[in-house]
């Protein structure tokens, strides 16, 4: 159900040619004629836009209490939208609501057309308010917590775990970070090479500017200089009006360039020569512009492979892995495990709503002899996957549906065997094919993944998938 528009006025003609005029937007309308109605609406909807007739009570001209109900109304929920109505002679009214946070004004009478128009303009305000809210929650969640909130091994880095080892990463990211030598992140998929990147850069003196990533496995080598460098308008057909390209954008902050072992041999060069002279030229334009930012890059290829010069420019590499970090696979760091799974679990149980009291003992020894071949993304999509299925009190080891691999992996058969071999007949109870669909998807999605040693622009690949589509997925299997 997507959120309702509310209209307050105490005169039901109004409210009736309201509804009458906005019934086409197709969004649910909610009606108040009171202050007090008004308030309980919205504490008992979810309301994105709300219509005041800033004289709602008749016989008011001044406004006063409906500028009073509008302050009151921002109180309460901080993203709503606000569009005040006035009699044709009050635009002073108006714009004074509008000094107070009202988005827009229609004045009465009002044609029907342009009180649509604003109120669809008001619906898209309050969805990248929304949207905005989202993010900020999601980046909290991605461990910028607001002030405070933080648990004490977590902020304010965003790495949860009390290994050595992260403990290790922790301390390089703090001496690292304030110098503006170029970081090449190394690890393998999911094991939080990004929130390095996000907390370098967040400890960084170019923390107020942009962090920008471009996720150099999705660029397709025809896009890369359009992309990366920017276009002016008309230097190729499609180039209908100025681009920016993510390497300006990045001025004066930090350049992610994530899964850089994928950037084919033939375009090292390109990236090189802006690295070097930090000099970037729009294509279509002759006029170099200066960038001033960091260079952090991530790769899940191993050390030695991004040393084969067959593979990865030397003068490159030199240019990019100033400084190393390591964040090694979750398997080399058990200790963080239950850390990781009770952080989540808060976290998805909030989301869902679904107040859990943690993991069965023979939950949390499943999950300590898992081989985690996804790491932290894999543990983390699990106990989401478990806080949505869990039908009792505690998450149990039925819930974190730990693929085959897992348990064998604990009788010490390897992770990448084990996904090699995981049988149908497994699934179907042993006889004939099983076609279950959704079995089938896990098991292909799970062969690419392991096929390409959970390198997810690679598996996404072989799947004909997008990288986003690719997580999606392993989501949905808990993989
Ligand atoms: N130490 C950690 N503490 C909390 N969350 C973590 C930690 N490590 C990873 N995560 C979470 O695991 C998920 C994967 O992390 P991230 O995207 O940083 O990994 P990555 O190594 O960049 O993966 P990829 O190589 O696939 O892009 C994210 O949801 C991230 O928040």
């Amino acid at each position: 159900m997507p959120p309702a528009l509310l209209l307050v006025d105490d005169d039901p003609d109004v409210l009736l040619a309201a509804r009458l005029a906005l019934a086409e937007l197709g969004c649910p309308l909610l009606e108040a004629a009171t202050p007090a109605d008004a308030l309980q609406a919205l504490a008992e909807h979810e309301v994105a836009v709300v219509l005041l007739d800033l004289n709602f009570r008749r016989g008011d001209t001044d406004g006063r209490e409906g500028l009073a109900l509008l302050a009151r109304l921002q109180r309460a929920q901080p993203a709503l939208v606000v569009v005040v109505v006035t009699a044709h002679a009050g635009v002073g009214l108006a714009v004074q609501a509008m000094q107070q946070g009202a988005a827009d004004f229609v004045a009465k009478p009002w044609s029907n057309e342009r009180l649509r128009a604003t109120v669809r303009q008001a619906l898209a305000l309050h969805a990248t308010r929304h949207e905005a809210e989202r993010a900020r929650r999601q980046a909290a969640e991605l461990g910028q917590p607001p002030a405070g909130s933080a648990g004490p091994r977590e902020a304010p880095h965003g790495l949860i775990g009390e290994s050595s080892a992260i403990a290790h990463v922790r301390a390089l990211i703090d001496r690292v970070a304030p110098t503006d030598a170029n970081v090449l992140v190394l690890g393998e998929n999911g094991t939080g090479k990004e929130l390095v990147a996000a907390a370098l850069h967040r400890a960084s003196a170019r923390a107020d500017g942009p962090l920008v990533t471009v996720d150099m496995g999705a660029v397709p080598a025809t896009l890369f200089d359009s992309e990366l460098f920017g276009h002016r308008r008309g230097a190729f057909t499609d180039a209908r009006s100025d681009r920016v390209g993510r390497i300006a954008a990045a001025d004066g902050g930090t350049l992610f360039l994530d899964e850089i072992g994928n950037l084919p041999l033939a375009l090292q060069p390109r990236l090189l020569a802006v690295l070097e002279r930090r000099l970037v030229t729009p294509v279509g334009s002759d006029r170099p512009l200066p960038v001033d930012l960091r260079v952090v890059s991530a790769t899940n290829l191993r050390r030695d492979t991004l040393a084969d010069e067959r593979q990865f420019r030397a003068d490159l590499l030199w240019r990019l892995n100033t400084v190393e970090i390591h964040v090694p696979p979750l398997r080399q760091r058990r200790q963080d495990v239950p850390l990781l799974a009770e952080h989540f679990l808060q976290l998805y149980a909030r989301k869902y709503g679904r107040p859990l009291r943690g993991f069965s003992e023979a939950a949390q020894r499943a999950m300590a002899a898992h081989d985690w071949p996804g790491n932290v993304r894999a543990l983390r999509h699990a106990v989401e996957r478990a806080v949505v299925v869990c039908a009792g009190a505690r998450i149990g080891p039925e819930d974190l549906a730990l693929a085959a691999p897992a348990r064998r992996a604990a009788d010490g058969t390897s992770a990448a065997e084990a996904a090699d071999d995981t049988a149908p007949e497994a699934a179907n109870g042993g006889g004939g094919e099983d076609l279950n669909l959704e079995r089938v998807e896990r098991r292909v999605v799970e062969r690419a993944l392991a096929l390409h040693a959970w390198n997810i622009s690679l598996a996404a690949r072989e799947l004909g998938l997008s990288r986003a589509a690719l997580y999606r997925r392993m989501q949905r299997h808990g993989l």
